[in-house]
């Protein structure tokens, strides 16, 4: 019998809590930080340095995989694990959001969505049927139910028709996913900003049944003020004894905010995709490497950072390899930026299974210069 997928909390410190997620790939510590690998990589990282720097599990976009190299030849190859070297946990989205923000020429019925492959311009169709076809055929650990993502900013009228579409295409998700034991099927909350619609959007969601819950629509132009408004009341909507999962964040900030307020799970493609264009995060703020003060700084980014960029490099060689235009500079500044999201996460773990969140929220703000350092 293959191992279940099992979702222990291990302690809390308020509204946060840490846990531990079960499932036959391996176990996910969380508050976890999952590193976005779109096109099966995590660009610019190895799989093994992605897991070097702490990720338990990691991200697949079914949007980019089915039109290019299609989820029928992974299957054939034996499965997005295999395929990409990664034998953990891989979470897979259902399409949705991306077919809306990349796809040309889209029409959203009732069955679903068809759009045109950004690619080469072939046409494609999905639905909750087909997105878990494709999601099974890839073999990810964690399915995304199929959805659709409300636009901010959406009136009452709009946010309501695109949230009840989403909970009819939950069903029909859920219907197809059938029984799969040690895979997990999570449903996805819409509503906007509108309190009743999240509430109605959570009761059907359990209603129908997951292994773990989404919270969408959110970090889609809100800002982060308008996206705590709605963390103070959505995640306390959905079981407490299942994953809360927030999609598309953030920024350190957004990420100890979300945390406090009940999340246990996370992706964000900014720590690898500003590390190809220059951008660093550390414990004290944001360096832009690109900026001409940095090409004769002997020091290391962070000198308290023990990743490979920090231990063996300057400042002044990653300026001048990113202002080379070198590949190296994409590994280095992508190896620190995920290796320290993943060390934003074990303090965060470590804080809350002391009951000292508190303090190292305080602490971690302190500590931040505001601009670029
Ligand atoms: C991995 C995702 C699995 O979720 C889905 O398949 N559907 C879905 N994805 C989202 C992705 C988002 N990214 C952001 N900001 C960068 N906001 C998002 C909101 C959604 C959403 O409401 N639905």
């Amino acid at each position: 019998m293959t191992k279940k997928f099992n979702f222990d909390v291990t302690a809390t410190d308020g509204r946060a809590r840490t846990g531990v997620i079960s499932t036959p790939r391996g176990e996910i510590r969380t508050p976890a930080f999952m590193p976005v690998g779109t096109a099966a990589t995590v660009k610019a990282m190895l799989p093994e340095s992605v897991r070097a720097t702490g990720a338990d599990i990691l991200l697949g976009n079914t949007y980019h995989l089915m039109l290019r190299p299609t989820a029928e030849r992974i299957a054939r190859l034996g499965g997005l694990h295999r395929f990409m070297n990664w034998d953990r946990p891989i979470l897979t989205d259902s399409g949705g959001f991306q077919v809306m923000s990349l796809a040309g020429l889209r029409k959203l019925t009732e069955e679903g969505v068809t759009f045109k492959s950004h690619i080469d311009g072939s046409r494609h169709a999905l639905t909750p049927e087909r997105s878990m076809e494709i999601q099974a055929l890839l073999g990810s650990d964690i399915v995304m139910a199929f959805d659709e993502c409300t636009p901010f900013p959406s009136d009452e009228a709009t946010a309501r028709r695109s949230m009840e579409l989403s909970m009819r295409w939950a069903r029909r998700s859920r219907e197809a996913f059938g029984d799969r034991p040690g895979h997990a099927l999570f449903g996805i909350q819409q509503g906007s900003v509108y309190r009743d619609q999240r509430q109605e959007s959570a009761d059907k969601l359990r209603e129908i049944g997951f292994d773990g819950y989404a919270i969408g629509g959110l970090a889609v132009g809100e800002g982060q003020a308008t996206m705590f408004e709605v963390l103070e009341y959505a995640p306390a909507m959905l079981p407490e004894d299942r994953p809360r999962y927030l999609m598309g964040v953030g920024k350190p900030d957004d990420i100890v905010g979300a945390v406090e307020r009940g999340i246990d799970m996370m992706d964000c493609v900014l720590p690898s995709r500003s590390g190809r264009t220059g951008q660093a995060f550390t414990r004290f703020g944001v360096v832009n490497i690109r900026n001409a003060r940095h090409q004769d700084d002997p020091r290391p980014l962070d000198e308290h950072c023990t990743c490979p960029a920090c231990r063996n490099y300057s400042r002044a060689y990653l300026h001048h390899v990113n202002r080379a235009q070198e590949i190296i500079a994409s590994m280095l500044l992508t190896w620190h930026n995920l290796h320290y999201f993943q060390e934003l996460m074990q303090g965060l773990r470590d804080a809350i299974a002391e009951g000292r969140l508190a303090a190292f929220v305080s602490d971690f703000h302190a500590r931040r210069a505001e601009g670029d350092i």
